[in-house]
């Protein structure tokens, strides 16, 4: 018996995790599952998995969380506040932590998993963007076990050699590692109309349904250069190891080319629940209730080259793996900033972009080697972000 944490529970990754938890009840128990704001599905999932705890990230909502425990019958102990999250990532009683919190509020427990050495299935890729190295190391000196749980990583880890060596791609035959990318919805819109971009056409993606703000980074591609940074950090590439390929239907979540010409591609419909029930049951597999592609079916297969005019968050997010850990923190702050005033209607699509360049311009160059100097980027950033947005963008 697995004993799980899923931080993150009432999100896109978390709502799947649940349910394939759910599928094999003889499998996987639930020890806690934390959330933000949505605190009645929060509830809800207690109810369904009666885990030990419930966390509420929000401490000003400990009480109402409280009052609806009772309502819907939780016998679980509620607790609140960046501490819980930290405490059930690390408890001695769970083997497994999906990490599943959106953005840089994932980070601190995530790295409280590593470090206590679980087996960590990382979605949050912004905690690697951010910290690199140091979850890296963290990670060797525990022997917490990093199964990637984003598409193309988990994609690429299931290409890789067996006993595949941390950074060792020459040795392995490895010549590329490809990363595969849907190009989001604009991919075929008209560069001129893209200042008309609006929050609903920006929230929709081709293919994949999931939490609003990585929904927004496809559309950027700021979501394929987070994931070329975490790639680097997951399987010690270089940026030169990386290329992105733009494959519109998804199919192909991503590929392994090695020298003697071989391409090896993993390939799924694109539901998370792949990648989840790989993490979770890995080395074995499980059913996870994903629908088996038909190739009968599928009418296209195609594949472009991504041109930075028209995504230029991914050229700043490899020029940022290129030039370091400072930058690769504070373009993750500004993004942050950058998607969250384009969802509250502060600024425009193409502006995102825009913020994020002027953020990184802003700041001076400087090296970071501590958990506690990367938290500085990034609360630096975000205040540099949030300047760039008032002087540039509101009247
Ligand atoms: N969705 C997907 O298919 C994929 C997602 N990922 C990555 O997985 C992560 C989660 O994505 P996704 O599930 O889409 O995101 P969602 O927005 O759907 O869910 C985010 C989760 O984080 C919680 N949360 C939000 N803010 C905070 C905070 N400040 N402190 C603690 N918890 C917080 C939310 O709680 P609440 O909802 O209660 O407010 C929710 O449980 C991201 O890093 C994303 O890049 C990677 C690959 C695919
Ligand atoms: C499902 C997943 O892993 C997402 O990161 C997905 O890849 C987003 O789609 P894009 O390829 O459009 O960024
Ligand atoms: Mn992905």
């Amino acid at each position: 018996m697995q004993t799980v944490t899923v931080l993150g529970a009432t999100g896109s990754i978390g709502c799947n995790t649940l349910d394939v938890i759910n599928r094999h009840p003889e499998k996987y128990r639930t020890f806690a599952i934390t959330g933000n704001g949505q605190l009645e599905l929060l509830m809800q999932q207690a109810q369904k998995c009666s885990p030990r705890f419930v966390v509420v990230a929000d401490e000003a909502r400990y009480k109402e969380a409280c009052t609806l425990a009772t309502e819907y019958n939780i016998t679980a102990e509620i607790l609140c506040g960046a501490k819980a999250l930290e405490d059930v990532s690390c408890a001695a009683e769970i083997d497994t932590v999906m990490a599943a919190i959106v953005g840089a509020a994932g980070l601190l427990p995530t790295l409280a998993a590593v470090k206590a050495g679980k087996k960590v299935l990382l979605a949050n890729k912004e905690a690697l963007v951010m910290s690199g190295a140091l979850f890296i190391d963290a990670a060797t000196q525990s022997g917490a076990e990093i199964l990637p749980i984003d598409s193309e990583h988990n994609a690429i880890f299931q290409c890789l050699p067996q006993g595949y060596e941390y950074g060792e791609l020459e040795k392995a035959g490895i010549s590329k590692i490809l990363l595969t990318g849907s190009g989001g919805p604009f991919r075929e819109r008209e560069l001129s109309s893209f200042n008309a971009i609006t929050i609903d056409e920006a929230s929709s993606h081709p293919n994949w349904s999931m939490g609003r703000k990585i929904t927004i980074d496809s559309a950027t591609m700021m979501n394929k250069g987070l994931e070329f940074i975490e790639a680097c950090w997951l399987f010690g590439a270089s940026p030169d190891d990386i290329q992105v390929v733009v494959h519109p239907q998804s199919f192909i979540h991503s590929m392994v080319q090695y020298v003697d010409g071989s391409v090896i591609a993993q390939l799924g419909n694109p539901d998370m629940r792949t990648p989840i029930a790989y993490g979770l049951a890995y080395p074995s597999r499980i059913d996870a209730g994903v629908k088996p592609l038909d190739f009968s079916d599928m009418a296209n297969f195609s594949f472009e080259t991504p041109c930075f005019t028209r995504y230029p968050n991914l050229k700043l997010a490899i020029d940022a793996c290129r030039e370091g850990q400072a930058a690769t923190t504070r373009l993750n702050a500004a993004n942050e900033i950058a998607v969250a005033s384009f969802l509250e209607g502060k600024i425009g699509f193409t502006d995102i972009a825009v913020v994020n360049e002027e953020t990184l311009n802003k700041m001076e160059p400087v090296t970071v080697s501590s958990i506690q100097q990367i938290l500085e980027q990034d609360t630096a950033a975000r205040a540099a972000a949030d300047q760039v947005i008032r002087g540039k963008f509101t009247c």
